[in-house]
């Protein structure tokens, strides 16, 4: 398998907690290798908007389920240009914000709404013909646990605290490391982002800059996929090549 023939099925999985880098270093990789991009955080943030836009209470599991069911959501997946509305309202800034922010777990933590989401961010990998970077805190292990690649993208705490300071600059909250830590801890009770699962490629990007980083990745698609294309040669027959045992 060719990673760069834009034929071939090429799913690459990328989960981590907060701030670890999944979703300047996916967009990346989405666009060198020419792929669809899916954000599904923003789809957690997206239906958290919803609900506090039409009053959801967010106590009330079947109340926030019903309202993933029926959110008006349209999810974008060009790496170049984001694009998400809800009920046909451009969300981008508004899901960032402190409100949605502090409020995402409850949806994050009611498993039949994620069951509701999982589906959805399939039939978008599917959409896509499969050929998506998708990152998230459960691609590698749920929504698409046959990806062609997987990878857990992690970060030190004080490495991901520095970096979401840094982009946040004076918009930066006074409750920084709970919107990070505090979430984070919140989320992995019902979605494990901490340990990378067999088959799982685990890239620490705590001493490494973005580019390096984006080049961990793409290293290891093109390893994956060379290995893949040998497998599927199978044995070498060429003179000279070693004996294989029958
Ligand atoms: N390897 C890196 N070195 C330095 N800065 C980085 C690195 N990777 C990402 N960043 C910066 O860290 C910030 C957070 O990255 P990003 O938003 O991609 O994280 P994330 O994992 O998607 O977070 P979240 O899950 O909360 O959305 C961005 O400003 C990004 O440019
Ligand atoms: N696959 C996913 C993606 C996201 N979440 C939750 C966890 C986060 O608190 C929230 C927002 O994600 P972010 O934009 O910070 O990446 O959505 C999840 O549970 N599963």
């Amino acid at each position: 398998m060719d990673a760069r023939d834009e034929n071939a099925r090429l799913v690459v999985a990328i989960d981590g907690p907060s701030g670890s880098g999944k979703s300047s270093v996916s967009k990346e990789v989405a666009r060198r290798f020419n792929l669809a991009y899916l954000d599904t955080g923003a789809m957690y943030r997206a239906v958290t908007w919803w609900c506090l836009h039409t009053q959801v209470d967010l106590s009330d599991s079947d109340a926030i389920v019903e309202a993933t069911r029926s959110v008006p959501l349209d999810m974008g997946t060009d790496p170049n240009g984001e694009r998400i509305t809800v009920d046909g309202q451009d969300v981008r800034s508004e899901i960032r914000g402190d409100d949605v922010t502090n409020n995402v777990s409850a949806i994050a933590t009611t498993v039949p709404a994620r069951e509701v989401l999982v589906a959805m961010q399939r039939q978008i990998v599917a959409d896509s013909g499969h050929r998506m970077v998708a990152e998230g805190r459960d691609i590698t292990t749920v929504v698409a646990p046959d990806a062609t690649v997987r990878i857990l993208l992690t970060a030190s705490e004080e490495a991901r605290l520095a970096r979401r300071g840094k982009q946040l600059g004076a918009a930066a909250s006074s409750n920084l490391k709970d919107q990070v830590v505090g979430r984070d801890a919140k989320d992995s009770t019902v979605v494990n982002f901490t340990e990378a699962q067999d088959g799982v490629h685990l890239l620490d990007s705590s001493e490494l800059s973005m580019e390096q980083t984006v080049q961990g990745v793409i290293d290891l698609v093109i390893r994956t996929t060379e290995t893949m294309t040998e497998r599927a040669a199978g044995p070498d027959q060429s003179p000279g090549a070693p004996a294989q045992s029958k």
